[in-house]
């Protein structure tokens, strides 16, 4: 990315997921460097940049997701469990009252197998010898950018892993008031030493470390200097241009992520949202932000493709749902992963419902993308509650907002006006303009608001009477879905 926000170079690759049992998916640690370095080495040589012209590099990654790995060889001693995974609802559920309330004071989250605690348990439960290596000291856990971060820099020998702010509020097992690991947390998550977890610096800090040269030829043996970490949904956040309070974002990716900027103080919540950290710059700031979580979005249109061989792209499923002129009664709901906010069911299962035999292929797909509509607006109408004034300007990003139909009907459901941005790669975008505030390409967040640019606006047309209908029959939809798989 330039000094003017315009991304000169892009590369992508997708990760490979795995699904070794129902409600289990895990990803391949190895598989997941390698897709960096890869991505890192193909955005540099299309740039045909001057390399000494880079100022830094920013690192934003999924969040949640837990790695564990040997310090001193760098070998994951398991795949990367993510964070969509179910595998470990029954440990949250045995969780007392008592626990799960100090679990959301502390943490603002509210207590499920999404997060990482419970999953790191599961590891040193099910892993061989775990525990005794961790009492060692010869184990790390990380989230993704812990195990990006220690790779870019060569750590191999070195004890130290990192994360930032925003990505230790996922986990768990952080105080973000008193923004320190929670002692107890700890133990009641199968007595995690400290020790084996990351040192959580700021957001945007000079103290990352560079991207060594024995890490990679990529940049002539340059050391570039790495001055950003943010989990993916805040740099989203940080990338729209969100610095006042009450500013939201929709991310529409795998999942859905709303967040709004929640100020300077830990915000309070009737427990539907999560509270959690925006992004810290050392020494100068910290923000925080409440969010609704959306567990499958983006990930469902994969399935009707990869799993279904209803459609071949995403487009192919937009052009069915334009197809119809309503859904006819058919809905869908994505609880592929149970649902997250504002319902927190970690036993809800998906569900098509409405079908008869008129119905077809383009119904399932229309029913699919207004699905992700109204489980945003959900969000947003919990946002409202929190913040007691109306949400009238969505700013949206991420592989969905480049859908005209889901742009359009968001803008109809939640009765409010949706921006696009020119660039809809807005979780990068964060992480790099954090990145360039630290090295001093930009001198504040003003200059960064001054970089956003509008690629379209969408204004609600529909009825309130046909919004009405339409949202009525989607939460009669959710109520059938929930409580449907009590044993995973
Ligand atoms: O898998 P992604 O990139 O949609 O992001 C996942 C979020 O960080 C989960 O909280």
């Amino acid at each position: 990315m330039d000094a003017n926000g315009r991304i000169v170079s892009f590369a992508y690759r997708l990760n490979r997921q795995y699904f070794p049992a129902p409600g289990w998916v895990e990803q391949d640690p190895v598989n997941l460097w390698r897709n960096v370095r890869i991505t890192l080495k193909k955005a540099i040589e299309e740039s045909r940049i001057d390399l000494t012209g880079i100022a830094s590099a920013g690192v934003t990654n999924q969040r949640e997701t837990v790695l564990v790995w040997d310090r001193k060889t760098g070998r994951p001693l398991y795949n990367a469990i993510v964070w969509q995974d179910k595998r470990t609802s029954r440990r949250i559920k045995d969780l007392d009252e008592e626990t799960s309330n100090s679990i959301m004071k502390t943490t603002g989250l509210r207590p499920d197998s999404y997060f990482s605690a419970s999953k790191i348990q599961w590891l040193l439960e099910n892993v061989e010898g775990l525990r005794k290596k961790m009492a060692d000291g010869d184990v790390s856990f990380g989230t993704v950018d812990s195990w990006i971060i220690w790779n870019l820099n060569g750590s191999v020998n070195r004890s130290i892993t990192v994360t930032d702010h925003s990505n230790a509020s996922r986990t768990m097992l952080y105080d973000i008031a008193k923004l320190r690991w929670n002692p107890d947390l700890l133990d009641i998550f199968g007595g995690i030493s400290e020790t084996s977890l990351p040192e959580v610096m700021s957001s945007g800090s000079a103290e990352y470390g560079y991207i060594s040269k024995d890490t990679s030829a990529i940049f002539d043996g340059r050391e570039v200097p790495i001055t950003a970490d943010i989990g993916d949904q805040q740099s989203a956040l940080f990338g729209q241009g969100c610095f006042n309070p009450g500013d939201v974002k929709a991310t529409y990716g795998t999942g859905t992520f709303i967040l709004s900027n929640a100020g300077t103080e830990v915000p309070q919540t009737s427990g539907t949202l999560l509270r959690t950290i925006f992004y810290s710059i050392s020494g100068r700031e910290l923000s925080y932000a409440l969010e609704g979580s959306i567990l499958a979005s983006g990930s469902v249109l994969r399935w009707l493709q990869n799993s279904l061989h209803l459609f071949r792209s995403a487009k192919d499923i937009e052009d069915a749902a334009e197809k119809l002129k309503s859904n006819d009664g058919v809905y869908f709901v994505p609880a592929f992963s149970g649902l997250g906010s504002p319902y927190w069911d970690q036993d809800a299962r998906g569900l098509f419902i409405g079908l008869t035999e008129s119905t077809t292929a383009d119904h399932l797909a229309r029913s699919v993308l207004e699905s992700e509509v109204y489980m945003a607006t959900d969000v947003i109408m919990e946002i409202e509650k929190e913040i007691g004034r109306n949400i009238a300007k969505i700013r949206c990003d991420g592989g969905g907002s480049r859908s005209d139909f889901l742009m359009q009907f968001q803008a109809d459901i939640a009765n409010a006006e949706v921006l696009v941005p020119e660039s809809s790669e807005t979780t990068a975008l964060g992480s790099a303009y954090l990145s360039g505030l630290v090295s001093g390409l930009w001198k504040s967040k003003d200059e960064i608001r001054e970089l956003w640019r509008l690629k379209k606006v969408y204004r609600p047309v529909m009825s309130e009477e046909e919004r009405k209908r339409n949202y009525v029959g989607w939460k009669d939809a959710v109520k059938r879905c929930m409580g449907w798989h009590p044993n995973i």
